[in-house]
């Protein structure tokens, strides 16, 4: 079959890909986008949109439960209708899915956009399903990622579900274990429960929605738990009863249920590409060494953008990768790029956040850390929500802002705010000369920032720290 030659091929066309064909647009350099499986993104079609969905209907009935407190009335005789809530939220993932083929690829010629599984069959070639070939000069890698699923569960059929089938479900089950409690296993184990599913969280680790602070752990176990039973430290066992059902077994518990929520991570696609016809390393998991600055495979001439590298797998560090990946694609030499402040939000209620480095991350006697609960918390109070804790980590020298972990209302702004302070290298000192209004939630971080500003050596000039003076 003829080969056809291009300057760049981009494998993928989720986020990571359609941000590096931007990129490769602007260099003007001639290419084609390559897509197996629907497009369309995973963010749009099976992640964060539909799951904020979902999140966001299961949060507005949940509220129900304060109404009494609030002297509202009727409360109790509200109801969901699971089928109706699902084809709200397929609705809006539809419409996402749109806007975002609309600004993409549905302006693409069927030469460019390229709707079909690739994989290296030697270096700077790739095969199509059709059995077309493809030469570029250079490729980017941004196949993305799927949800595991142990190889003995599979024979389980859809009694198991990840979030690439989650969406379709017409209705939802009685019972349902969820197993890993990461960001997916609670963000959509605390909805569905919220739903009125029965639902029982197990997790291998003791450590749940990545947080790696003792403290703030503890806290986010408290809070969850609170919602479903939480089975901790223990890897689950699946059997089928004589009812078709499945009975979960971990250590000593053990629970019957409709079906099953896996949520324990997911896996890059490289596993169909055919690597090995490209003499480069691979680590333990399969993945290329490349570096995280420019996206580039040792000094080949490729790319690995997005999920597929397993580093950051979010939206926007997939988008950033894609562009310098494309950047890179689309010129002769080679550019750095600065990375951004990692940030982690689960979106539980509360949220449970992880920005800048990790508690577990640090040098030990190298840090100080200021915490703030969220129990007396006004604005909290207010909302029914004061539940959680703030710790934040400062150079115990410099009074550098280093990071944070928590389970707070509202987390999803105040992690904002931190990461852009330690993107900037602010200190504590600077920090706690910001406003902050009252009553808002900002005032949690504020007593964090002070308690934490008292134990760092730097202190700021002037007669009143959190003031600036003039003269
Ligand atoms: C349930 C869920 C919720 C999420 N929520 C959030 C959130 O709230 N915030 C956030 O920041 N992130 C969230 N994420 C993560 C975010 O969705 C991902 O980081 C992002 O979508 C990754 O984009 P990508 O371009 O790397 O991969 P994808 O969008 O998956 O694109 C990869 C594409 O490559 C295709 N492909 C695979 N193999 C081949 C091949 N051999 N040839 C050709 N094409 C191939 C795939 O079919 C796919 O279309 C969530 C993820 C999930 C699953
Ligand atoms: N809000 C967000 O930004 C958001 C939301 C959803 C997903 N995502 C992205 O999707 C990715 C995947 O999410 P995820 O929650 O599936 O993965 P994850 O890595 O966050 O969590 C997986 C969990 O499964 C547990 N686990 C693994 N094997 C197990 C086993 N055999 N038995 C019991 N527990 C087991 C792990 O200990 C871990 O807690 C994340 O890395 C995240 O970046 C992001």
């Amino acid at each position: 079959m003829e080969e056809r030659k291009v300057d760049v091929a981009i494998i993928g066309s989720g986020t990571a890909g359609l941000n590096a064909m931007g990129r490769v647009k602007r260099a003007e350099k001639d290419f084609v986008l390559i897509n197996g499986g629907e497009p369309g993104t995973t963010c749009a079609r099976v992640g964060c949109m539909p799951s904020k969905a979902i999140i966001q209907v299961a949060e507005d009935f949940h509220r129900r439960s304060l109404f009494v407190r609030e002297g509202i009335e009727g409360g109790e005789q509200l109801k969901m209708d699971i089928p109706e809530a699902l084809e709200h939220t397929r609705d809006l993932r539809d419409n996402f899915v749109d806007r975002v083929l609309s600004n993409s690829t549905d302006h693409l010629s069927e030469d460019v956009f390229i709707q079909q599984y690739a994989r290296f069959v030697e270096p700077g070639v790739v095969e199509l399903e059709d059995g077309q070939r493809i030469r570029a000069e250079k490729f980017v890698i941004a196949t993305g990622s799927t949800p595991i699923v142990p190889e003995a569960w599979k024979a389980f059929g859809d009694r198991i579900v990840t979030t690439d089938e989650f969406f379709e479900l017409e209705d939802l089950p009685a019972s349902m274990a969820v197993i890993g409690l990461g960001v997916i296993g609670l963000e959509l184990g605390q909805a569905i429960a919220r739903l009125g599913v029965k639902v029982t969280g197990i997790d291998l680790s003791e450590n749940i929605g990545g947080i790696t602070d003792p403290e703030v752990n503890k806290a986010a176990i408290e809070v969850i738990g609170k919602e479903f039973p939480l089975w901790l430290g223990q890897g689950a066992e699946i059997t089928e009863e004589p009812d078709g059902r499945l009975r979960v077994t971990a250590g000593e518990n053990s629970v019957v249920v409709d079906k099953i929520f896996a949520s324990l991570g997911r896996r890059p696609n490289l596993d169909r590409l055919g690597l090995d016809k490209l003499g480069i390393a691979l680590d333990e998991r399969g993945i290329p060494a490349y570096n995280p600055n420019t996206m580039q495979i040792g000094d080949h001439p490729l790319f690995l953008a997005g999920d597929v590298n397993a580093d950051r797998p979010i939206l926007h560090e997939a988008g950033d990768e894609g562009k310098i990946a494309g950047y890179n694609a689309g010129h002769d030499e080679i550019r750095a790029f600065q990375r951004k402040t990692p940030l982690a939000i689960v979106f539980s209620d509360p949220n449970i956040i992880s920005v800048g480095s990790r508690f577990a991350d640090l040098e030990a006697d190298s840090f100080k850390v200021g915490e703030m609960k969220i129990a007396p918390v006004g604005r909290a109070l207010i909302m029914g929500k004061n539940r959680g804790t703030i710790r934040v980590y400062a150079d115990k020298q410099s009074g550098r802002l280093l990071g944070a972990e928590m389970v707070a209302p509202r987390g999803e702004n105040l992690a904002h705010l931190l990461a852009w302070c330690i993107q900037k290298e602010m200190t504590v000192g600077e920090l706690i000369q910001m406003p902050f209004y009252h009553p808002v939630m900002e005032e949690a971080l504020q007593a964090a920032l002070t308690s934490l500003y008292h134990q760092v050596e730097a202190k700021n000039a002037g007669p009143i720290a959190e003031l600036i003076s003039i003269d």
